[in-house]
């Protein structure tokens, strides 16, 4: 594995395309990934992990232990989506995806969100939206601590428990607050709902209170999820960096993905930042079994979640030019004549746009 950020001559990567719309778009995002690389001496490695409904269905297996170990062996991981209508809900989300996540210490989830020059936005006046959301990746209600008892009856019970550690918050926060510093208006919003979650919210402000003294040039705020939902509507161009728990930030992202030209251009990195197992990248949707095998995906979440990737292991020229391609090509979209386009062709033109 590549240790630091430091550029590698090669990168060993792991490929996860999962399940529904996974496979089409991670083709894509593959052959801009080739397109980027290509000229520069960088050679890719890539292996295909069958995980997902398939090898589910064939043996009952969603990871095994094996191919854990096998994945921690990788620069980083690219997946599609996980998630079929054929297994039971939760089955692959919980025993693929966010074992992943939970295994190889992704508490970062790193969520930019900007509106392109060029790409509508279905806010009438939405103004210069160019914000990060930093969601945690590792705790808070999807760890699993619940149950259910008297289940299938009327008097059942069910639990969900929000685990926040204090070790979780922080790590995650002081992340968010260098995120912030190191960008132009150095500005951090904690999303929380601490006037009713007191005991997970406390933890959070307290924490937010605490590493804002080591980032003195950063200036923060805090909102409640619910008003930071209207604001994101109203008034998107206000957020710099947002810091927020694992299920807020799932939920919000969606919310952000919508109003900066819909969840076909949303990227996000399940980040380790102390490189102690591979990072992975995947775009913010799921496996959108409504358009699976149609060719109507649009690949460009996953091409920019490319980008994420090439960012992490130091390629930041390269980086930068599949972003170049991909605002081209969707300022392109606004100002050419209107073209419905397949999930391959959008791949086809992106990596053009880089040979
Ligand atoms: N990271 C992951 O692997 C995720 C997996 N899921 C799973 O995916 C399955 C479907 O979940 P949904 O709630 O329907 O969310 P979804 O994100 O798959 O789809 C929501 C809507 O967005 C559209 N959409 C999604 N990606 C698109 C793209 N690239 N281009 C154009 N339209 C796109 C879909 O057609 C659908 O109408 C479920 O099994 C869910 O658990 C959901 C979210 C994330
Ligand atoms: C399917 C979930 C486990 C995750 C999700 O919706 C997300 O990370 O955006
Ligand atoms: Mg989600």
């Amino acid at each position: 594995m590549t240790q630091g950020s430091e550029q590698a001559q090669s990168i060993d990567l792991a490929v996860v395309a999962g399940d529904g719309i996974g496979t089409e778009v991670v083709e894509q995002g593959l052959a801009v990934l080739d397109a980027a690389l290509a000229g520069t001496g960088v050679k890719v490695t890539t292996t295909d992990y069958d995980l997902g409904a398939r090898r589910y269905h064939a043996t009952g297996e969603t990871l095994t232990d094996a191919d854990l170990a096998a994945l921690r062996g990788h620069d980083a991981i690219l997946l599609g989506a996980v998630g079929d209508p054929s297994v039971p809900s939760g089955v692959l989300e919980r025993g693929l995806l966010l074992r992943l996540r939970f295994a190889l210490d992704h508490y970062v989830n790193l969520r930019p969100a900007r509106l392109f020059p060029g790409v509508r936005s279905p806010l009438a006046d939405p103004g210069e939206v160019d914000f990060v959301v930093v969601r945690e990746g590792t705790e808070g209600p999807y760890v699993g601590n619940g149950g259910s008892v008297r289940t299938g009856t009327p008097h059942e019970i069910a639990t969900e428990v929000s685990v926040n550690t204090a070790y979780g918050v922080e790590r995650v926060v002081r992340y968010a607050f260098a995120k912030a510093a190191a960008r132009p208006r150095k500005h951090l919003t904690l999303v929380h709902k601490h006037n009713v979650l007191v005991h997970a919210g406390h933890l959070w402000r307290r924490t937010v209170e605490a590493v804002n003294a080591e980032f003195p040039d950063v200036t923060t705020d805090y909102l409640h999820v619910d008003a930071a939902t209207i604001f994101l509507t109203t008034d998107p161009s206000r957020f710099d960096v947002i810091v927020t728990d694992n299920l807020f930030g799932d939920i919000l992202t969606d919310q952000a993905a919508a109003i900066t030209g819909g969840i076909g251009l949303a990227a996000s990195g399940n980040v380790n930042p102390d490189r102690t197992a591979p990072s992975m990248f995947e775009p913010v949707h799921g496996s959108a079994p409504d358009i699976a095998g149609q060719g109507k995906a649009d690949p460009t979440a996953t091409v920019l979640s490319v980008a994420l990737l090439l960012d992490h292991l130091g390629h930041t020229d390269a980086a930068r030019r599949v972003e170049a391609a991909v605002e081209a090509d969707l300022a392109e979209r606004s100002t050419g004549p209107a073209r419905v386009r397949s999930t391959a062709e959008i791949g086809r033109e992106l990596a053009a746009r880089l040979h």
